[in-house]
Order: C-alpha cells, then structure tokens, then sequence
C-alpha cells in the first residue's frame, strides 16, 4: 500500500510539538512537513500556550503571523531553545540535506542558533547515503556561472532552480544551484568544500546540527537521535 505522505509528516509534527514547553523561543521551520507543526503550535497558542517563534522564511513568518503565534526577529535572539522543521533526506547519524523549498540560509542559521533541533519527516526521506535529492545550493546572482564552474570542477553538476521562465529567488533575492554530485561518500569533506567557493553563501547539508529526526510511519512515528 502506497503511505501517506502527509499523514506521516502530520504524526511527526504533533509528536514534536510535545517537546514545546512554555516560555520557550521556538524555530518555526519551512515546507510542507513545518507547516504541520506551525499549525499545531498555533492551536497550542489558542489553548494558551506561552512561546515565541523564530520564522525561517518569509513564508513561515506570514503563516505564524495568519495563527497568532508571537515572533520575535532573529536579532532580537541570543538562543533559540527548540526548532522543528523538516528536511529532504536524512540519514540515521543524523546528517540531512536541506533546502527542497529554498529556504536553506534562514534554516540552518536558524539552527546554528537552535539548542535542541527536531526534523521531522515522512518515511520517503531516509536514505543510506545523502545526495540522491539534488543539493540546493544558494548562490548569490552576480556569481551563479563562477559558483557553477567551481561546482562541476568538483564533480557537482548544478541548474539553476527556476519559477516559471524566471529564475527561482531565495528570500535573500538570490538563486538556488541544485546540483548531482551523486550519493556522497564523505557529505562533512563536502559540506567544507563548498564553503570555500565565493559566491556560495549556503548549502543544504546540515552536519552536526540535528539531535532527532521523527519520522512518520504509516499511522506510527520512529525516532532518531
Ligand atoms: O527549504 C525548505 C526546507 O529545507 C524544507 O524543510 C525541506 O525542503 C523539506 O520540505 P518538506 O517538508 O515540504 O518535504
């Protein structure tokens, strides 16, 4: 029988909000699976719960906003003591790529901040081995064809992510490179690598900042910590 996608990420997030304690400052993540849990968060808020929220997204903000969660700007903030949000593939150690809705740059600044990070996911997301999701790469405009060649000199070939006929825009105004590096033997080499590319502001490996991924199961959920 074919799973339930949603259903999953559903059951994720509402296993995840149970985490959320009052007083708390709470990242709000981005997608599909992180609007489950922002939804639940508001109904918590309604029923009086104290929290503020940390949006990672421009598009998050406007949903958080639309329920009556109070936020806070991110520069407001010294710790962020929880953040839920989702990813596009894990791993069993707890290495994620990230970015499917390009939202990668607020994310993981979001979680470098974050004392306690839950991704949660439906059962499509667990892989062996990261890579076989295309890597969303945030590079800024004026450097895309740099950034591109330094990519394919390192064996990543990349397109830049469109929106119609334009050119898909971060909420930063810049462009998404996803890019095939196929599965990717050494994802932390990698993810220091890329960092030294200029032009490339962010990518969409997230290495040593998750501590639980709940993954949604047909009507049950599954931990990794
Ligand atoms: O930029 C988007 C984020 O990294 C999402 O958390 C990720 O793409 C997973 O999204 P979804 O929950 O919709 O599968």
């Amino acid at each position: 029988m074919t799973p339930n996608l949603d259903r999953e990420k559903q059951l994720a997030a509402q296993q995840a909000v149970q985490y959320i304690q009052n007083d708390q400052i709470v990242g709000l993540g981005t997608g599909s699976s992180a609007v489950h849990a922002v939804q639940a968060i508001g109904r918590l808020v309604q029923e009086g719960l104290r929290i503020q929220g940390v949006p990672t997204s421009i598009r998050t903000k406007e949903l958080a906003e639309s329920l009556n969660i109070p936020l806070l700007d991110i520069n407001e903030v010294e710790a962020i003591d929880l953040t839920i949000d989702g990813a596009d593939e894990f791993t069993t150690d707890l290495m994620l790529i990230k970015g499917g809705g390009g939202a990668l740059l607020r994310e993981k600044i979001v979680a470098s901040l974050t004392r306690r990070q839950i991704i949660i996911t439906d059962s499509s997301k667990k892989v062996e081995k990261l890579g076989k999701f295309k890597l969303p790469i945030e590079v800024i405009p004026f450097a895309s064809h740099y950034v591109m060649n330094q990519l394919n000199q390192r064996g990543g070939k990349g397109v830049i992510r469109t929106s119609g006929d334009k050119p898909f825009l971060t909420d930063q105004g810049n462009y998404i490179v996803d890019t095939d590096f196929g599965l990717i033997d050494d994802p932390a080499a990698l993810a220091h690598e890329l960092k030294t590319i200029e032009g490339l502001v962010g990518h969409g490996l997230f290495i040593n900042l998750t501590h639980e991924v709940i993954m949604g199961m047909g009507d049950t959920t599954q931990s990794f910590r």
